[in-house]
Parts: structure tokens; C-alpha cells; sequence
């Protein structure tokens, strides 16, 4: 894979004192289960499911991404969105459970934690979907101000909307934060726009397979966690371990 760590494309005018982290694709790798399953449920109509229409879904609540799916393969005299649902629901729920942190997850948060930087979570996924996915990983999860989810009351539209990272700021115990010092990490186009609109800076840190055409307005753009650099943003460096 290559690299694709890039400068920092605005100039900060505000120290970033606040984070938020999307979840699935971000910290953990659940969104490979959905292109699974979403793969398998359209090979029954004889389609693929590719890169091109994945971006138009992810990060969006179920519903509004379901609606997504039928249009855009022409299976809606088929499968309605809320069958679609249903049958992707029956797959999903016995995957979630093993989804595993993706790489660099439990050094960043922990380090941010350490270093007194307050941080949450602001995700699509609702409630149930929420319990499944983080049922192995209450550790990492505990370490988060608080959690903000897309059946939120707060939260009307989901990502591209700002909503959701609006309803996150206003949560840490010393809200509302200011956006422009919130940072924001994030895998889906629709997610960076949503941070965008925010008035937040964002990190992509997006699937390779994602068309670099999306890329654009994220801030910056890293292949993994492992490469985020927080003296990059003026956060507290990761300690150097003495050989
Ligand atoms: O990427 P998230 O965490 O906002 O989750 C959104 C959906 O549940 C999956 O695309
Ligand atoms: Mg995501």
C-alpha cells in the first residue's frame, strides 16, 4: 500500500484541544463486514458491488445508506431499503461481535488519554449496532468522554450533515468546544464532509480501495493510525522508547 501521509492542508489558526473519532472503518475494521454482506446480497440479483457505490453508503445511518444501495444497483422492484435491512441485519449481527481495532486504535487513544486530551466517539451506527461492535472492546471504549450515536435525538440527519459532531462537542465536560478546536479522524467521505461543515479539522485515514478523488477536503490524509503524528497538530508527542 503506498503511503499516503500528507501535509496538513489548512493552517491552523486555533490549537486543537478536543478530539473526536468516528468509529466503524476508523477504529475498528467493520466496515469490511458490511462490503461482505453487501456483496453477497447483490450476487443474488447477478451485480457486484464495488468502490464506486461503497462511498455513497459509508458513515450514513442504515436507512439513508439502504436507500443508497437499491437506486444506485436498480434492485428496488426487488428489495426495498428496509428488506434490505433485514436481510443484511441476519449476517451482520454474528459478524460484529469479532470485529477487530484497527491499527495504531489502542496506541493513539491511550496516549491521547494520557496526555489529558479529552476524547469521544460520534458514529452512525445506532445503539444495538453500537453494543455489538464494541462488545470486545469496553477497554478502549471506556477511555472515551462520552459516545454519540446515530439514533441520537440530537443528531436529525445523519453524516454528511454536521449533526452529529455539532451534538459531539457539545458533550465534553467543558462544552461546547469551539470547532475550530476539535479534530477530527474519520474514513467516509460523507464523514469529512460532515466534520467539514462543522467548521472542524479532519484526518482521513481512508480504505485504499477509496478513489483519491474523495481525499480532497480532508486536512489530511494517512494510510493508518500508526502514522498520525501529533506533534503534526501541536499535541503532545508520543514518547520516544529509549533503546
Ligand atoms: O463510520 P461510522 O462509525 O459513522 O458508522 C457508520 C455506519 O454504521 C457504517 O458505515
Ligand atoms: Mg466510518
Amino acid at each position: 500500500m503506498s503511503n499516503l501521509t500528507s501535509e496538513i492542508s489548512s493552517t491552523m489558526q486555533t490549537p486543537i484541544t478536543h478530539i473526536i473519532f468516528d468509529m466503524d472503518g476508523l477504529l475498528i475494521d467493520t466496515e469490511n463486514f458490511y462490503t461482505e454482506v453487501q456483496e453477497i446480497i447483490l450476487a443474488r440479483f447477478g451485480k457486484t458491488f464495488d468502490w464506486s457505490l461503497k462511498p455513497k453508503m459509508m458513515g450514513k445511518k442504515a436507512l439513508e445508506a439502504a436507500k443508497v444501495f437499491v437506486e444506485e444497483t436498480g434492485i428496488g422492484d426487488s428489495l426495498t431499503p428496509e428488506q434490505f435491512i433485514v436481510e443484511r441485519e441476519e449476517m451482520l449481527r454474528d459478524m460484529f461481535p469479532a470485529c477487530k481495532l484497527m491499527p495504531g486504535v489502542s496506541r493513539l487513544i491511550n496516549h491521547l488519554r494520557a496526555n489529558g486530551i479529552p476524547i469521544c466517539v460520534a458514529t452512525g451506527s445506532h445503539r444495538r449496532h453500537f453494543e455489538l461492535k464494541t462488545q470486545k472492546h469496553g477497554e478502549i471504549f471506556s477511555l472515551m468522554h462520552h459516545v454519540v450515536l446515530g439514533d441520537d435525538p440530537e443528531v436529525k440527519q445523519g453524516k454528511p450533515s454536521p449533526d452529529i459532531f455539532l451534538a459531539a462537542a457539545k458533550r465534553f465536560e467543558d462544552g461546547p468546544v469551539n470547532p475550530q478546536k476539535v479534530l477530527v479522524f474519520e474514513d467516509a467521505p460523507a464523514g469529512v464532509t460532515a466534520a467539514k461543515s462543522a467548521g472542524m479539522s479532519v484526518v482521513m485515514v481512508p480504505d485504499p480501495r477509496l478513489d483519491r478523488s474523495y481525499h480532497a477536503s480532508a486536512d489530511q490524509v494517512l494510510s493508518s493510525l500508526l502514522d498520525f503524528n501529533p506533534s503534526d497538530w501541536s499535541l503532545p508527542p508520543f514518547e520516544v522508547v529509549a533503546k
